[in-house]
């Protein structure tokens, strides 16, 4: 289990409710935003196969700059589109400090306009476009340093319990 961290970088334990309650603490401080744990696949800086997405704040969305390298290749010199929207979802996840609320992916969609080219700077951002009950409509693109769109995305986002990490942790064979 992961030692999880407060937005200060302090400990503050194994437990997922202390987690969760980290999470949805969060206040509007600072723009930059904390990983979601250590070893998340997107940004937990405990990952060595991770992306380490860097997040902050940016008017009511979410903002990263990020470059994809040699562990994400898929062809040659060329992202692996998976790569893309394991960053991208992770991303939509960022936008949760925002909503307060615990929420997952039920539906996420991509466009792949343009190669996602490794080693080049990318600038990602990403917003809620809308609520509707415990469904959040989600979208984002991603940029090159032209302004050119290469991704362009959309998610649905559910709202959901606490319980719901409670159960998949108990029934996780990890
Ligand atoms: C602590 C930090 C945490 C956040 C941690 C952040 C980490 C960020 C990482 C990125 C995020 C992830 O990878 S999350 C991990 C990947 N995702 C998951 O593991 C989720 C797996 N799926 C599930 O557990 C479940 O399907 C849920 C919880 C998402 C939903 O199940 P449910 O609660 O039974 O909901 P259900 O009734 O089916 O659907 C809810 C509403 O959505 C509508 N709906 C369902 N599908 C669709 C659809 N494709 N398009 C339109 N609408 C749809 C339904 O009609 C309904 O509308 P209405 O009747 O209400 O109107």
């Amino acid at each position: 289990m992961d030692t999880f961290r407060d937005k200060a970088g302090e400990p503050i334990g194994t437990d997922i409710d202390n987690w969760v309650a980290s999470f949805t603490r969060m206040e509007s401080g600072s723009s930059e935003l904390p990983p979601h744990h250590p070893n998340c696949l997107g940004c937990g800086p405990e990952n060595p196969n991770g992306h380490f997405l860097s997040v902050r704040r940016d008017g009511d969305g979410v903002v990263a700059h990020h470059q994809f390298d040699q562990r994400h290749v898929g062809a040659p010199g060329i992202a692996h589109g998976g790569a893309v929207a394991t960053v991208i979802d992770d991303l939509f996840g960022f936008l949760l400090y925002s909503v307060g609320e615990l929420a997952v992916t039920r539906r996420l969609e991509l466009d792949y306009l343009a190669p996602a080219l490794l080693d080049t700077p990318y600038i990602l951002r990403a917003a809620v476009r809308s609520r509707d009950g415990r469904k959040l409509d989600l979208k984002s693109t991603m940029e090159d340093a032209e302004g050119r769109t290469v991704i362009t995305a959309t998610a649905l986002f559910i709202v959901v319990e606490v319980e719901h990490f409670l159960q998949s942790q108990r029934n996780s064979r990890t």
